[in-house]
């Protein structure tokens, strides 16, 4: 038998263990088809904007030629498309199966006292930022724009990121779930990326080509009468599904130049997170030539972004309107985080239900889709809802 053809024996992990290994610096990315924990340098990848999977790629072949079986790049790329990027070939990666709900996670949480909380805007601002959107898609210059808000919350003590990414993986097991370094010159502590994401940017296994693109959604009550009328009412929602259409017809045009056989569901269904009910549509494909560097996970994932689920519509009006209404820059809230390999295969999901955590700080957003029917407090609302994802995992019994 030929060597190549030898399944080289590999050590065996649970996730929990992958889980409970992690500390500040290492590289964690869960997902419904498995778990990766990376640890070391071995090469930072610096790519210029939009051709950092060609950097990937030339790390990857390097490595590879250096003797390192199986190399991965790991990381996080920022919402801007010339924000900063954290990619790398670590030194050590570990493998397990998917988080299962079942599976007896470390503890998480964190006892929340003495937080000092400041909103970036205040709810009026972020009301007020709406308002001005809408004007601008009444006079036609957008169709829709995502307005995300801030929380910054200071602890009296460093905020330990370790429990915080335990608490996120328990409270939901199914989700895209993360912790990337993203220390930056003149950090004074490590700074990192932790989250636990619904939507999954783009995945690529082989030949096939997934995305599951994400918009329009409802608070989740927690009572199951309500839960099933929010429910409906989402699913008829004209507003809601005109929103989705703006996300998932650029998630198929896109996929579309790169793709045979792509399969885009009529309609889109109703998905649940513990905190959130969201429109979703799972799209998939076949790579029409898989050998194009253009088509690594990576590169199709720097192709779709941003994608109106994080930016709007046309895109480079909804950045402009996106820099002019927010009052902060979203560093690398709404980028993507994930790894990709040598074959091109990997995963690559929206980095939302996210924060930036350094030594005592915790900077979160989170965003709505503003389209022309938008009501700009039930807006307010569904960003105080979205942002249960982190505050719950810190301990927050009654986030917003
Ligand atoms: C921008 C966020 O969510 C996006 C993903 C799902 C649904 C969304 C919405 O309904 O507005 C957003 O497009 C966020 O969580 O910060």
């Amino acid at each position: 038998m030929p060597v190549s053809t030898l399944t080289r024996p590999r050590p065996v992990h649970r996730p929990a263990e992958l889980l409970a290994a992690y500390l500040t610096g290492s590289f964690y990315f869960s997902s419904p088809y498995g778990t990766l924990l990376a640890d070391g340098v071995r090469t930072r990848v610096h790519g210029s904007p939009r051709r950092r999977a060609a950097a990937a790629a030339r790390a990857l072949d390097e490595a590879a030629a250096g003797g390192v079986p199986d190399p991965v790049v790991v990381g996080a790329l920022g919402f801007r498309p010339d924000a900063e990027a954290s990619l790398l070939v670590p030194a050590v990666v570990r493998r397990a199966a998917a988080p299962s709900a079942a599976a007896a996670h470390p503890p998480g949480g964190q006892a929340p006292t003495g937080w000092t909380v400041r909103l970036q805007p205040e709810p009026d601002g972020y009301v007020g930022a709406v308002g001005r959107a809408l004007d601008l898609i009444g006079q036609g210059a957008l169709r829709k724009v995502v307005l995300a808000r801030c929380l910054k919350l200071t602890a009296a003590d460093p905020v330990a990121v370790t429990s915080l990414l335990a608490g996120l993986v328990r409270a939901n097991p199914a989700a895209y779930a993360f912790a990337a370094d993203v220390t930056a010159p003149g950090d004074r502590a490590p700074r990192t990326l932790v989250g636990a994401s619904p939507e999954l940017l783009v995945a690529r296994n082989g030949v096939t080509v997934t995305a599951n693109p994400l918009a329009g959604s409802a608070p989740r009550a927690g009572e199951a009468s309500v839960d099933r009328a929010r429910v409906a009412a989402l699913r008829d929602s004209a507003k809601d599904l005109g929103e989705h259409a703006h996300t998932a017809g650029h998630v198929a045009d896109v996929l579309g130049r790169f793709c045979t056989d792509l399969d885009v569901p009529e309609r889109p269904e109703v998905i649940g997170t513990p905190t959130m009910w969201h429109l979703s549509t799972r799209i998939s494909g076949r790579l029409r030539d898989p050998a194009d560097p253009d088509c690594s996970a990576l590169g199709l994932a720097e192709a779709l972004h941003p994608t109106p689920a994080v930016g709007g519509v046309p895109a480079d009006r909804a950045l402009t309107a996106i820099a002019a209404l927010e009052p902060q820059d979203r560093g690398y809230y709404a980028g993507m985080v994930g790894w990709t390999d040598r074959h091109g295969d990997g995963e690559w999901a929206l980095s939302i239900r996210s924060a930036e955590v350094c030594d005592r700080t915790v900077r979160l957003f989170a965003g709505a889709g503003i389209v022309a029917d938008s009501d700009p407090r039930a807006e307010l609302a569904e960003t105080a809802a979205k942002f249960r994802t982190l505050l719950g995992a810190l301990g927050f019994e009654d986030p917003v």
